[in-house]
């Protein structure tokens, strides 16, 4: 479905027409809401899962985006009322050995894109954010939770009987600190907005993050000049890219290696089972 927020009356942009062209097959939409402004938009129901098509179509809009030098900010939001992402899809993880190579090669692929970004990205969290739903958002420069208390993020694999990558991991690390780190992702934690606040998880809350994402892009970020913000980036990423790139190979071994064990397979099909009795309460 096509959004059409284009409510900024700029010049006809070819790229994102053809963005809006593709975008309408699939799960993603995107538009330019402000002049260098791109709104990115997920809108894949129920939550947002990160199936493979999902994970392949968010990364093409990316990379296209990418190429348009008109663009300077993105802005990572969902349609979805209360949530961001639940995160990579769980149904994808009980597939065939074939399947769980292409899945996991799209979700690399996927941080690459929006992690390697040169552009400034802007995660807009109006609900929850779990595991890779949360790497989307550690993925982004910024990011504005809104200050709703049922929503939640952090990373929660543990609780599904699996860990996260090491490079997911990793960003936890770099953002909110080693030790914070360690006790989130062996707890599996999932953290109310003020308590994301606290540990520098999220940078700001918000009753409405989309209106404030849109007045930090164009009021401060579109202050400081483009080169400037993609050379910094630059500084503080380009060795865990390069790192990736160097591990990507046996990132994806290792991924199958551990999702396929039965002691695995068992704890995730226990999980769907809990999501679905938890649905069935309501
Ligand atoms: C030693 C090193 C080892 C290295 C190993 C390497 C790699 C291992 C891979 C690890 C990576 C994992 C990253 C992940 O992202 S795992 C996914 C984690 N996500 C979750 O746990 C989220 C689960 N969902 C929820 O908590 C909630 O659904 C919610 C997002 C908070 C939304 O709640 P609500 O609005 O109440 O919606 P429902 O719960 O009723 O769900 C509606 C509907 O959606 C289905 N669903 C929810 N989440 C997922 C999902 N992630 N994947 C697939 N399907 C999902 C849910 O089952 C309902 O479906 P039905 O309508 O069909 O019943």
């Amino acid at each position: 479905m096509i959004r059409s927020a284009l409510s900024y009356p700029s010049k006809k942009n070819l790229v994102l027409q053809c963005l809006r062209r593709m975008s309408s097959l699939v799960s993603t939409s995107v538009s330019e809401v402000h002049p260098g402004v791109a709104h990115v938009t997920m809108h894949s129901p129920p939550v947002n899962s990160l199936s493979l098509s999902f994970c392949q179509e968010l990364s093409q809009n990316l990379q296209v985006i990418h190429k348009d030098k008109s663009i300077d900010i993105i802005l990572l939001q969902s349609d979805i009322p209360g949530i961001f992402s639940a995160g990579l899809d769980i149904k994808e993880f009980t597939q065939p050995k074939e399947r769980l190579m292409e899945f996991w090669t799209a979700f690399q692929q996927l941080y690459i894109d929006l992690y390697g970004a040169s552009q400034t990205t802007i995660a807009c969290m109006e609900g929850s954010a779990p595991a890779a739903g949360c790497m989307l958002a550690l993925s982004c420069d910024y990011r504005v939770m809104t200050s709703n208390t049922k929503a939640k993020i952090g990373l929660n694999e543990s609780l599904l009987g699996i860990a996260a990558p090491p490079w997911l991991a990793q960003q936890m690390m770099d953002t909110v600190g080693s030790r914070v780190a360690e006790l989130s992702l062996w707890r599996g934690t999932l953290y109310a907005p003020e308590q994301a606040l606290a540990i520098g998880l999220v940078d700001e809350l918000h009753e409405n993050p989309r209106e404030r994402a849109l007045e930090l892009a164009v009021a401060e970020f579109q202050k400081i000049p483009r080169q400037a913000r993609a050379a910094s980036k630059t500084l503080t990423r380009q060795k865990r890219l390069k790192h990736f790139h160097q591990e990507r190979q046996a990132d994806l071994e290792h991924f199958v290696n551990f999702i396929t064990q039965d002691a695995v397979q068992t704890q995730l099909r226990g999980y769907l089972q809990q999501l679905a009795a938890k649905k069935n309460k309501k």
